[in-house]
């Protein structure tokens, strides 16, 4: 078993005075209420915590002792609920259960969330998140089968009008490398005027950049790694070699006013290495940021992460790299990365990548699954109350579209459950 089989960071886990902190406000003490149990209920609904060492008594003390970033966290006040209105309806559901008990609602109910005992649960999370969708990137990236232009450019179309407000589109880099993007300059000529929606493009050095803009690209992300070992297979240079090109992009882009994102890779774990530090994340994050990204996005390239480790790695790069400006960016190859979201929510976090029907992978960083799929966290988003403004609906269309064209299963959970019957897809 190599020892990225095994969840990393065990060392980072909270201590056992936490841990038993957790547990008093867990099954013995707050038990879920059985009625409330069904799919995609507001969980704090389903709690009802009944010992005199209530949660809301410990919450602030077990806050400030153990949770020493939320100082770093943006101000938060008391939140109202938006469950009622983000609805993620699904009008093309087969379930029948789900349309006569709740009219097309979602499963989370209309009390206010900031009213509850939780609040301390909710109170960093918050009220609006950015999703940044990567599929027609990340997720097409791996595909063995090149995709014809036009499926590519009707997936982003799709995307778009599901009301997601930035769509990945392609990337600049080398044909040899990536075969499956070679298309990058037909794609953007196809998309760039497509309003209301940021598409950016991953360029890995100059030449990329001004292919990009010669295309009509007007955002782009450079992506560097934390790892050494990966930096090396994934762009074929260090990682200051790699720093020191992302510099002349930024540059070049600031003459043109073109926003630049950033990446950093292997938050986590290696394909290579195994364990990374967080302080290397730390220092790659702040080196982009110093740099002028506009946004750093954190990757668990091959989904190895578990809150455990994310905490740790979010704390390193929050003390160097303001919280708003950070996204994260989970695969799913343990199954872990809705708590990962979750935990980086907490910690103040507002921007998430994610994947149309889970699609996804890294060419260089084998065995890595797909990213955490769009509609999931969507769903979840909804079942917190948080806004997104993506109609899930039409995500699910977009969702079945690719699923169809690439000849599988949707990768989303939310998509299995709720798409048994779709409509013909060209109808939104
Ligand atoms: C970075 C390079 C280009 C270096 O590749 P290299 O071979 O070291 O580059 P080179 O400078 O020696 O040039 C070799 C050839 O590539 C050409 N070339 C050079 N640059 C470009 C370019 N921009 N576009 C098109 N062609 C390019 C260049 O012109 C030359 O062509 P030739 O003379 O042989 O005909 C290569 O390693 C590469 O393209 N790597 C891309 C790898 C990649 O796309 N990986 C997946 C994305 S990263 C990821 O998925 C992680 C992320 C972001 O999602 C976050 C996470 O999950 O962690």
């Amino acid at each position: 078993m190599s020892s990225l089989e095994q969840p990393l960071g065990l060392d980072k886990l909270p201590s056992l005075s936490n841990i038993d902190w957790l547990n008093r406000c867990s099954s013995s003490a707050c038990r879920p209420i059985e009625e409330d149990t069904v799919m995609g209920s507001c969980w704090i609904e389903g709690r009802s915590c009944s010992s005199s060492n209530s949660c809301d008594e410990d919450s602030e003390e077990y806050r400030q002792e153990t949770l020493p970033w939320k100082r770093q966290m943006r101000g938060t006040s008391k939140r109202t609920s938006n469950a009622g209105r983000n609805s993620v309806a699904c009008g093309i559901v087969n379930d029948l259960r789900y349309l006569s008990n709740h009219q097309g609602h979602s499963y989370s109910n209309d009390k206010d969330i900031g009213a509850t005992k939780y609040k301390w649960f909710f109170e960093d999370i918050p009220r609006y998140v950015k999703v940044v969708e990567v599929g027609p990137r990340d997720g097409l990236q791996n595909e063995k089968i090149i995709v014809p232009t036009s499926v590519k450019v009707e997936l982003i179309r799709k995307l778009i009008s599901s009301g997601l407000p930035v769509v990945e589109a392609t990337s600049f880099v080398s044909p040899k490398w990536v075969p499956q993007l070679a298309d990058a300059s037909d794609v953007i000529e196809a998309v760039k005027n497509f309003e209301g929606v940021n598409l950016p493009v991953l360029t890995p050095n100059l030449k990329g950049f001004k292919a990009a803009v010669a295309a009509g690209a007007k955002e782009v992300a450079v992506f560097a790694s934390a790892s050494e070992s990966f930096s090396k297979s994934n762009i074929n240079c260090s990682i200051e070699e790699s720093l020191s090109r992302y510099r002349a992009v930024t540059s070049s882009a600031k003459e043109l006013s073109i926003p630049v994102r950033g990446y950093v890779s292997c938050i986590v774990g290696c394909p290579v290495e195994g364990s990374i530090s967080p302080s290397k994340v730390a220092y790659v994050a702040k080196e982009l940021h110093d740099m002028g990204c506009f946004e750093i996005s954190l990757g668990d390239t091959i989904g190895v992460a578990t809150p455990g480790n994310v905490l740790p790695m979010l704390e390193a790069v929050m003390a160097v790299v303001p919280v708003e400006k950070l996204a994260v960016h989970f695969h799913d190859t343990y199954g872990q990365a809705l708590s990962n979201i979750l935990v980086s929510l907490q910690m103040g976090i507002s921007t998430v990548d994610s994947s149309i029907a889970g699609l996804g992978g890294c060419p260089y960083a084998k065995g890595a699954s797909g990213n955490v799929a769009t509609e999931d966290v969507v769903y979840m988003l909804n079942g917190l109350g948080v806004k997104t403004n993506v109609d899930l609906n039409k995500l699910l269309l977009a969702g079945e579209y690719i699923s169809k064209q690439l000849g599988r299963t949707s990768g989303s959970k939310t998509a299995i459950a709720l798409c048994r019957m779709t409509p013909d897809a060209s109808k939104i």
